[in-house]
């Protein structure tokens, strides 16, 4: 089974080397404080470039020594971006470099066909059930639209026609300059010949609030245990299969927490996904029971939201075209605490049997104990009754 990753960045699951690393190394470049100040009222990032989420900088300020909350804002963003940049290896700092000039490449050469597609507008996006189930903001009107037909495999109808058809026809018209201007692009994943990174041609600002205000409503009720209430980066992509296009896509996991599906068109045969069960990185390998299998069909405007770690793949599609737009939501805070826990029995379904055999048997081993007990009681007051001396 692969591990479906963006050509973007590497899946960080790899354990930090000594666990007091973060103080050593902001040693040497800045300190942050123990306890963040409650009364200092940090300020907007939200237009830096960064290979980190703005957010996250707004949330340190408050952390900064006292003697740094009140300088200009650039010279505290330098202070806590050296902070951060030493959880990057040095790799990253490069690669992130290349993909920034990259985007910038086609930014600036690029025509968009539909520009209105790069701003969210929800009544134009998004059909009406949706849009009243994410206004509403209850567990209960989501579950008015959305089915789980097999656990952790949420649907429902999402995107408007129109807007699907518009979408389509601007990736074809950035796969035509792709190809005009023989430019090199790059795929969404290891895996695609086909498909185009939505992020890399000014998509990404549009998708992230497609995320923060309607994936992550969904995702803070449905995967609150792995990400959903956190979800703080994305990658945006489009896949595209037919006679001349990807054909179908192995069976694999994707590197987000959340990933959201939907199915673009146009009109096309096959193409169902298959899923096998949500498991950890220790048992991917490991076989599916006959409960964790599950087909779904595509429908055009028709979204399937599911755990990045519920392996599954794509069917040959086997006659048509088929676009579909893939949505990888991403936590940093659960990457990091991933990486201090081993016991994923609340999703991955190897680490429950294993978890609920350790329980049988412990309980099994507690009723020996007592039987053996109540045993040997017994068998003691019969041994005493016996040396009684008659009276
Ligand atoms: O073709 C599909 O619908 C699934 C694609 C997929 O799983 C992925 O891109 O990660
Ligand atoms: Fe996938």
């Amino acid at each position: 089974m692969k591990r479906r990753r963006s050509s973007r960045r590497k899946a960080p699951v790899t354990r930090r080397e000594n666990d007091d690393g973060e103080g050593k190394e902001s040693k040497q470049n800045g300190r942050l404080m123990v306890r963040p100040n409650n009364n200092h009222v940090p300020q907007n990032y939200n237009d830096l470039e960064s290979n980190f989420p703005s957010q996250i900088f707004t949330h340190m300020e408050t952390y900064l020594p006292i003697n740094m909350l009140n300088v200009p804002r650039n010279d505290k963003a330098n202070y806590i971006r050296h902070i951060l940049n030493d959880y990057l290896p040095p790799q990253q700092h490069t690669r992130d470099k290349k993909r920034r000039e990259y985007r910038q490449k086609i930014l600036s050469n690029y025509k968009p066909l539909h520009k209105k597609l790069y701003t969210l507008d929800p009544s134009k996006f998004f059909v009406p059930t949706f849009l009243k189930a994410i206004k509403k903001n209850t567990e209960q009107s989501f579950r008015s639209i959305i089915s789980e037909p097999s656990p952790g495999i949420f649907t429902f109808e999402m995107l408007q026609p129109r807007f699907c058809e518009l979408l389509v026809s601007e990736v074809e018209n950035f796969e035509k300059w792709v190809n005009a201007t023989k430019f090199q692009v790059i795929r969404p994943s290891t895996i695609n010949k086909y498909g185009v990174v939505l992020d890399d041609f000014g998509f990404q600002t549009m998708l992230d609030k497609l995320m923060k205000d309607f994936i992550s409503p969904l995702s803070k009720v449905f995967f609150a245990e792995i990400g959903g209430t956190t979800l703080d980066s994305h990658h945006g992509f489009i896949v595209e299969y037919g006679e001349d296009k990807d054909i179908d896509m192995g069976f694999h996991v994707d590197d987000a927490e959340v990933t959201l599906n939907v199915c673009l068109g146009r009109q096309f045969s096959g193409g169902e996904l298959f899923f096998r069960g949500m498991r950890c990185d220790q048992h991917l390998h490991t076989i599916s029971h006959p409960e964790e299998i599950y087909d779904y069909f595509h429908f055009p405007g028709r979204a399937v939201l599911h755990h990045g770690r519920h392996r599954h793949g794509a069917r040959a599609t086997t006659s048509g075209n088929r676009f579909n737009l893939l949505l990888w939501c991403r936590s940093s805070v659960f990457r990091q605490m991933k990486t201090y826990k081993t016991d994923f029995s609340g999703w991955c379904g190897v680490c429950y049997q294993e978890k609920k055999n350790m329980l049988l048997k412990s309980i099994d081993e507690t009723e020996l104990k007592i039987a053996n007990r109540i045993y040997g009681l017994q068998a003691l007051s019969k041994g005493k009754g016996k040396g009684k001396a008659p009276a």
